[in-house]
């Protein structure tokens, strides 16, 4: 078990989720520490998850070992030279979870040389199924690397990226990956209730649905091309749905789309970094 206390800057979606999973996976909430501009947030973080709360950005670097920095990107830079003093007074590990944001803009904004781990974690961390990728800076020595892994992996999958610039790319698989399922499962409830399946039983058949399918993918030596023929009757009725798809350009969809994440995320490290 981790001993760190972690202090989490921003108390949104993502903090959430990665805070609920370390408490579900173990962590004493008296070891997290929180803070965020809307008191409401932190009221609902100490209600409900019972965690140390804070106003004061620079409170929580005071308190902690680990700081994993939780805000918006757009905001990153104003947070960063806020807290940089201290930062380097106390050579705490920091953990920046912002997509789009460099090591090298961050460490700029930190000044000196801050142990910086960035990573790319998604919301599934919530039900301790997350999925996060990680690269360190220079500075990081192997006990942080370690610190840094277990906070993540104790949410889900932890896995490091040999180049900084990996990190686009999991940004627009992993990290908005979420979104992309929900959006299938969306479309698919949709569809199912224009075919006559009330609200409830259509939503149930493709939560199960998906469940099944990403419980097998992960459970079989099989890839997904071969779980997704053995669905598939010659003649028969996934064949149809499936040559839809694909009349449709169902793969070059999907291809464009995490393109488009991808670019978004090299296109907001150029607008909103420092290099
Ligand atoms: N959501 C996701 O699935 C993922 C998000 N990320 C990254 O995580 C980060 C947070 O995203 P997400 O949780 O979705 O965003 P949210 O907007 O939900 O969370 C950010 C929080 O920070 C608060 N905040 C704003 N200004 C400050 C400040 N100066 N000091 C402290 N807290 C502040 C915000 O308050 P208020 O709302 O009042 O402004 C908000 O509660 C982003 O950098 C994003 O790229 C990474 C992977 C996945
Ligand atoms: O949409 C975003 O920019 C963030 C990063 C990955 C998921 N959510």
């Amino acid at each position: 078990m981790n001993t760190r206390t972690i202090g989490f800057i921003g108390g949104g979606n993502m903090a959430t989720s990665l805070i609920s999973g370390l408490i579900a996976s173990g962590h004493s909430p008296q070891q997290i520490w929180v803070s965020d501009t809307s008191a409401d947030a932190l009221q609902a973080h100490r209600d409900r998850l019972n965690v140390n709360v804070s106003p004061d950005n620079a409170k929580i670097v005071q308190e902690v070992d680990v700081v994993v920095l939780a805000v918006k990107p757009q905001i990153l830079r104003e947070v960063a030279l806020e807290i940089a003093p201290l930062i380097r007074q106390k050579k705490s590990l920091v953990v920046s979870i912002a997509a789009g944001i460099s090591q090298t803009s961050l460490a700029l904004w930190l000044g000196g040389d801050v142990a910086i781990v960035r990573c790319m974690p998604n919301t599934p961390a919530l039900v301790l199924t997350g999925a996060t990728a990680l690269h360190a800076n220079a500075n990081v020595d192997e006990e942080q690397k370690d610190q840094a892994e277990n906070i993540l992996r104790a949410v889900g999958l932890a896995l490091w990226v040999d180049d900084e610039s990996q990190l686009d790319a999991v940004t627009a698989v992993s990290g908005s990956g979420p979104a992309y399922f929900f959006l299938m499962m969306e479309a698919m409830e949709k569809a199912a209730i224009e075919m006559g399946l009330n609200e409830h039983t259509a939503r149930l058949l493709v939560q199960q649905t998906a469940l099944g399918a990403a419980k097998i993918a992960l459970e079989s030596s099989e890839s997904p091309t071969q779980l997704r023929e053995r669905v598939t009757s010659p003649g028969g009725t996934t064949q149809k749905a499936i040559e839809t798809f694909q009349q449709h350009g169902f793969s070059e969809l999907v291809a464009k789309a995490l393109l488009a994440a991808k670019d978004r995320s090299v296109e907001m490290s150029k607008q909103l970094g420092a290099n």
